[in-house]
């Protein structure tokens, strides 16, 4: 690194507030949120606003190309390499045109917070192997990124969370730590994306119970079924499980697999809740064809309920749950999930003042403001990797 570079980086660390545009990519597939942020302070100081946000869409062949190495336990290393490099010059490309739409000069963004694509998440529960520690891959490099947008990139944040013996994921408990703790209530902040995971955040900030987990599916399984016979990319509106009926004796075969028992926090991704776990379901519950709408009202019920078990083990009625994600514009799943948490206040994320649909994006910037401008305390650790322009 020049010293020049290492001017620049504390330069930017020392304003008191910053430009940062979080980047998310997440298991569903469908675009790359875009969320320009203006972030000051940093620790438990941080203030944040979302100025800008766009899901730049994936074109159907992108979308193709990336699902035929995603979430494969083996499969095409060619493929893997070129789309490295593809996916992190095709997100560059999606900013530089979301900065023109908004009127905003590249040189004005102090830092670009990339997550990249998750390819594989391989936490020791999943593959189950010996000698093989936990390990996560999410790909699409910053260095590509950072040279064609000419902006420092910050990318890679999971690799870190893993070194010091996490799961690398998820990783939304330090934002939302840092910017929705409340001294009035207690808050369960819930991201269903492909993937659901929820943050409890126990009136009054900090505390032992603090924690960040995944539950199991969010959309993914739904999307999926909707691919497999609809030929849609998901459920809209909730739709299609609308006109049908949830399969009792299949829902309970769903939640009879070991992670929902298993302590929490912990991870997971598609390629645990996938085609072969929905096919070990339908043969255990005696199910050789089910009714396409029956399947997705299923599986939305499945969503629903695997999320508030999951709720429940950590806090009672009373607490404030927020949802973001997608999963947060199908009706049908959000009225499961009020059904199965009475007693509970369900919102939607924007009540925090936060787009549902930016908040994982705005996370990421966090994350990267933290890494720039933190001071991490003892047990605390800085993610991502910082790739420069030049
Ligand atoms: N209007 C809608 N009706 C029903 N479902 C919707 C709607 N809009 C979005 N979704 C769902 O939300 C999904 C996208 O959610 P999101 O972008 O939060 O996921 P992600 O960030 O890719 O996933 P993850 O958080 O697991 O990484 C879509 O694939 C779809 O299933
Ligand atoms: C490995 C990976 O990409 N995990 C994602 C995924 O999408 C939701 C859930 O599974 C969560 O654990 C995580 O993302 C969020 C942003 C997180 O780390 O908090």
């Amino acid at each position: 690194m020049a010293l020049s570079d290492i001017r620049k980086l504390l330069a930017i660390a020392e304003k008191p507030s910053r430009l940062v545009i979080g980047l998310m990519s997440g298991t569903s597939l469908d675009g790359l949120d875009i969320a320009l942020c203006r972030i000051s302070g940093s620790g438990a100081r941080t203030r944040a606003e979302v100025l800008r946000f766009e899901t730049t869409p994936y074109p159907k062949s992108f979308k193709e190309d990336v699902l035929g190495i995603f979430a494969r336990s083996q499969g095409d290393t060619e493929k893997l390499t070129l789309l490295n490099e593809v996916i992190g010059s095709t997100h560059a490309g999606y900013i530089l045109a979301a900065l023109a739409k908004w009127n905003v000069d590249p040189p004005a963004v102090d830092c670009i917070a990339s997550h990249g694509q998750t390819i594989y998440h391989a936490p020791k529960r999943l593959h189950q192997q010996e000698n093989y520690p936990n390990a996560t891959l999410q790909i699409g490099d910053g260095d590509h990124i950072a040279v064609k947008t000419g902006i420092i990139t910050l990318c890679d944040f999971r690799q870190k969370h893993i070194a010091a013996g996490g799961e690398g994921a998820p990783l939304a408990l330090y934002g939302d730590k840092l910017l929705f703790s409340s001294a009035k209530e207690s808050r369960v902040l819930l991201n269903m994306g492909g993937i659901a995971n929820f943050t409890f955040l126990p009136q009054g900030g900090n505390g032992p119970v603090i924690l960040s987990t995944d539950t199991g599916p969010g959309n993914t399984l739904i999307d999926a079924a909707t691919r497999n016979y609809y030929q849609q990319d998901y459920d809209a509106g909730g739709r299609l499980a609308a006109s049908g009926k949830a399969d009792e004796e299949l829902l309970a075969a769903l939640l009879s697999h070991t992670f929902f028992e298993e302590a929490l926090p912990k991870t997971t991704g598609p390629e645990l809740f996938g085609e072969t776990y929905l096919a070990a379901a339908l043969e255990k519950a005696g199910r050789r064809s089910i009714a396409p709408q029956d399947l997705l009202a299923t599986l939305s019920r499945l969503t629903a309920v695997s999320i508030a078990n999951a709720i429940k083990k950590v806090t009672g009625p009373g607490a404030a749950v927020y949802v973001s994600g997608g999963g947060c514009h199908n009706p049908v799943v959000m009225n499961a999930i009020k059904e199965a948490l009475p007693g509970f206040a369900i919102h939607n994320f924007a009540k925090l003042g936060i787009d549902p649909d930016a908040k994982e994006a705005l996370l990421f910037a966090v994350l990267a403001n933290e890494t720039l401008a933190g001071d991490p305390g003892i047990d605390e650790i800085t993610m991502g990797k910082i790739c420069l322009p030049r």
